[in-house]
């Protein structure tokens, strides 16, 4: 023994240690590396999936492009495993494996995961991020605010924001008849005016003011995917409570801040106005949290009702930090996809100017029917319209990745392979929108596949803009609406054409979390006579 000790570099002990922690990370890499295979499952080897990790990391790629190219490596197979910084997760495409999963699998797959933290983040209590019983009773009672009823209202609101946007068209119009315009930057303008006023009653001027509109900058802030973001995301997906382990919040305290604050003076400000009109949604919390005498302020707080009393019994559940968490995702929500959908619509109805024509001549039959005004009743005689606005989502699906965790051992039906508890999930909608087998020549824009005639050929599971399942987007009406009230308003005005700046084809933001243009996309708006 003395021997060996003499031969050695190092004491004895310090060897036994490193050969003890080598042989520990060999077992749990060969254990974690051999997950898939040992199941007898297709699957992408861990270190391709480590390099795509990191190409996210680096913004070389978005978290579309990922998860579609994980889509097509499996290709041949209904579903397969992949990894995500090592941990095992499962893509998914066949679409009626899609449909089957999502519906009658719910009670396995009905969080995203990871659970919201709200020692870390602050605002992660939102509709995204909640699970299990918190996530049903938050959707439950968030559900009837897009009631048709409420839909009706917000609808004049959306009207009146695609009045200002027609207001400064007009205005720069007024020389020459015609404007080279920016349409990303007015649509997000548009939909910033919208989403402020639905989600809190406030006006954001956006359309007026775009550069002093702090929300504006925010929320563009909250949807890009930062370095420190990247750092978050990934050491959660390592372990949920990692980034607290190190400090670590996923976006900027200042953004933080000011979202929590922007909600907690428009709570102060209804609460003195008194208002009984519920038009936006935070008015619509606050009835809820205050009928239902439960709490809201933080939880780490004094436990003092909404009502001025203090609480005795029942459970903590409205706190301040919840109440902004949904606040911000419907900010976050609202601008984004919404604004992403019309800026993509305008941009093909450029390119095909007979659809334009055709949409302009429904809209104006409409109009005349109902007497020069397009109200909310009418918006469903709008079937072209509706069509257009569906292929728009199928070509350009910007919410193109689904997402679920699994939360109960669930055994993949005809297989004795068994989904383990904590296993992600993906389906790239994106992938699906654009695969030749379920739309033939997907990059046609032809919204004739929406038509009465052929909607039905429509592969169920393959065509999902608003996802699957009981967490399918709550405010997929509002969202048509939206993109709708901005298409009627330009298509009603304006003949849409390229200029010498509008490109042939869109190049997507990698840093957005949703398919987003990455630069501005310019087009002519020619006033109609
Ligand atoms: C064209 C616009 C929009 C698109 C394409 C879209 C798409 C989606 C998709 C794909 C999901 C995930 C569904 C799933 O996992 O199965 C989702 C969830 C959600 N969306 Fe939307 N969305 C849009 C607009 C909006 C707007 C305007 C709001 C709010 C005002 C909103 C609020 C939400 C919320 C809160 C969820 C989470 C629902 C839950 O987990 O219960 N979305 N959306």
């Amino acid at each position: 023994m003395e021997l060996l000790t003499s031969l050695l570099p190092l004491p004895l002990n310090s060897v036994l240690i490193f050969v003890s922690i080598g042989l520990l990370a060999w077992y749990y890499l060969e254990e974690k590396l051999s997950y898939w295979s040992r199941r007898g499952v297709p699957y992408l080897p861990a270190l391709k999936c480590l390099v795509q990790d990191l190409a996210f990391f680096f913004k070389r790629k978005s978290i579309t492009e990922i998860f579609a190219e994980q889509h097509r490596l499996l290709k041949g197979h209904k579903y397969g495993g992949a990894f995500q910084m090592l941990q095992p997760s499962i893509i998914l495409r066949d679409p009626a494996m899609i449909k089957e999963w999502l519906v009658k699998g719910f009670s396995s797959f009905h969080d995203r995961g990871p659970e919201p933290n709200e020692k870390a983040d602050k605002l992660s209590g939102n509709l995204f991020q909640l699970g299990g019983d918190r996530w049903r009773r938050v959707r439950h009672k968030l559900s009837p605010a897009f009631s048709s009823a409420k839909l009706k209202i917000m609808y004049e609101t959306l009207k009146d924001c695609a009045e200002e946007c027609n207001a400064h068209l007009e205005a720069r119009c007024a020389s020459r008849g015609e404007t080279e315009v920016d349409i990303k930057d007015l649509v997000i303008n548009y939909t910033l005016d919208v989403i402020g006023a639905c989600a809190m009653g406030i006006k954001c001027n956006a359309v007026q003011d775009p550069e002093n509109c702090e929300m504006k900058r925010v929320l563009r802030e909250l949807f890009r995917s930062s370095w420190r973001q990247s750092c978050y995301q990934l050491m959660e997906v390592v372990h949920p409570k990692l980034p607290e382990l190190f400090g670590l919040s996923p976006r900027q305290p200042a953004i933080e801040q000011f979202l929590m604050a922007i909600t907690k003076d428009a709570m102060e400000m209804k609460t003195k106005a008194g208002q009984s009109n519920r038009k936006d949604f935070l008015q619509i919390l606050m009835k809820i949290s205050s009928s239902e005498s439960e709490v809201i302020r933080d939880s780490n707080e004094d436990l003092t009702l909404l009502d001025g009393g203090v609480i005795d019994e029942g459970p903590l559940f409205w706190t301040e930090n919840l109440i902004s968490g949904v606040i911000t995702s419907f900010l976050f929500a609202g601008l984004e996809p919404v604004s992403a959908t019309a800026i993509f619509c305008l941009f093909e109805l450029v390119h095909y100017p007979e659809i334009q024509e055709r949409l302009f001549v429904e809209i104006q039959a409409v109009r005349k029917e109902s007497g020069g005004e397009i109200k909310y009743e009418d918006l469903k005689k709008l079937r072209y319209l509706d069509q257009v606005v569906n292929e728009t989502l199928r070509k350009h699906p910007v919410a193109g990745l689904l997402g679920r965790n699994c939360t109960e051992p669930f055994q993949i039906p005809g297989t004795s392979v068994v989904v383990e508890k904590d296993v992600k999930l993906f389906v790239s909608t994106y992938c699906l929108h654009r695969d030749p087998e379920y739309f033939p020549e997907p990059d046609k824009f032809d919204p004739e596949r929406f038509s009465e005639e052929n909607i039905d050929k429509i592969i169920p599971g393959s065509y999902l803009p608003f996802g699957e399942g009981p967490r399918f987007c709550i405010a997929q009406r509002l969202a048509l609406m939206d993109v709708k009230t901005m298409v009627i308003t330009l298509i009603s005005g304006y003949t849409l054409h390229r200029c010498a700046k509008t490109a042939d084809r869109l190049e997507m933001d990698k840093t957005t979390f949703t398919l987003s243009p990455k630069d501005p996309v310019w087009l002519r708006l020619k006033k109609r006579l």
